[in-house]
């Protein structure tokens, strides 16, 4: 059998126009494990409220962060595919659960190239499902309709694992080592709080209290809260950081239902209420940086926190291409590669 490697994150617009942001939203916000209630009431919502709206508002937010080449997750995404080609010897496509290129294709060119075992790689540190399990559950819907002879095996969440801890950390050490900061703030992409209770396999662990993510369960496997305390507190345990002077946030909550909290939005506005003046922010949920980190963090959070008078805010960037990381995905993708050699 030849192996190779299927990297997804999770797409971009192919344009800033509002026509192809809705394209991608439409796309996007129908996946019922993105908004997760019965097709009526999501097509209700998705066409007949949100992209009726929301495109114009979206399409304005992409235009301040795209680049001369597109869009900058697609673009940090393309560049770390490149990097970790260079270093390794099997195939490597990249592709992204919404937009282009897509899981199909990037199966299609896996089989192109007489690939018939498939690392698929999701590019998220903690498992949700509306990122982790989505791309599987299509993946696999594809594998059966399209590829029946191909195998796959998944990459599990890795936002425990110590290489991820490590570089995650040494990125925040180095943006952090030349700048005062009073406060460091792990704001992760939020979820609604369904989400987390539908991801339970116990169905009774997870209560989104003060205590159920710090109590030992066969559920954490697929609590994103979870998995994004457990990130924090590594990463505090490895830079030494001493305890209130980090904390954690969820950001990019969309509709009305409850999502996990506290708000990124809120807890910035709260710090510089209280006086705050120097604010750290680093967003471990995403490893390439995109909409969410450049527009609605380093330009939308520093906003906020200069209109409460605070001062200096430092935006950690997410892990990109950087080298280090580069080496680990090369690394843990060789491992699989070659340490469980298929009988010829
Ligand atoms: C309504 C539901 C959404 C859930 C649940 C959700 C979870 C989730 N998303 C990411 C990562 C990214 N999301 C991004 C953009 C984005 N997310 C939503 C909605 C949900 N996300 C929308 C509607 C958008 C589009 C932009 C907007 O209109 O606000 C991005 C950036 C994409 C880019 O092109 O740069 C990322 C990355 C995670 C990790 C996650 C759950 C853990
Ligand atoms: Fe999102
Ligand atoms: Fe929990």
């Amino acid at each position: 059998m030849k192996k190779g490697v299927l990297l997804v994150n999770l797409g971009s617009p192919d344009s800033t126009s509002p026509k192809d942001v809705k394209k991608y939203l439409g796309e996007f916000l129908m996946d019922e494990r993105v908004i997760d209630v019965p097709l009526w009431a999501r097509t209700l919502l998705v066409k007949g409220i949100v992209l009726n709206t929301r495109p114009k508002k979206s399409a304005a937010a992409y235009q301040k962060i795209w680049w001369d080449e597109g869009s900058p997750l697609i673009v940090l995404s393309k560049r770390l595919r490149d990097k970790i080609d260079d270093h390794t010897s099997i195939p490597i496509v990249l592709s992204m659960r919404y937009g282009t290129p897509n899981i199909k294709s990037g199966l299609q060119e896996l089989h192109d190239q007489g690939v018939d075992e498939v690392l698929i790689f999701p590019l998220y540190p903690q498992f949700a499902m509306a990122t982790t399990e989505t791309i599987l559950v299509l993946a696999e819907e594809l594998r059966k309709e399209h590829f029946p002879e191909m195998q796959f095996t998944s990459v599990p969440a890795f936002y425990n694992h110590p290489d991820y801890i490590r570089v995650l950390a040494e990125s925040i050490s180095e943006k952090l080592k030349a700048v005062e900061f009073q406060h460091l703030l792990f704001s992760y992409h939020g979820v609604p709080e369904r989400h987390i209770r539908k991801s339970d396999i116990t169905k009774s662990h997870c209560q989104i209290d003060g205590s159920c993510c710090q109590t030992a369960s066969p559920a954490h496997q697929f609590c994103y809260r979870h998995q994004c305390f457990e990130t924090t507190r590594l990463v505090a345990e490895y830079l030494e950081l001493k305890e209130n002077t980090y904390s954690v946030s969820f950001q990019s909550r969309l509709g009305f239902d409850p999502w996990l909290q506290p708000y990124t939005d809120r807890t910035i506005e709260r710090f510089g209420k209280q006086g705050m003046k120097n604010l750290a922010i680093v967003t471990p949920a995403f490893v390439s940086d995109c909409l969410e980190t450049l527009e609605e963090i380093a330009m939308e959070g520093e906003e906020i926190f200069h209109e409460v008078g605070g001062e200096k805010f430092t935006v950690v960037p997410c892990l990109n291409d950087r080298e280090d990381w580069v080496k680990v995905l090369s690394r843990w993708i060789d491992e699989w590669a070659f340490s469980n050699p298929v009988e010829a």
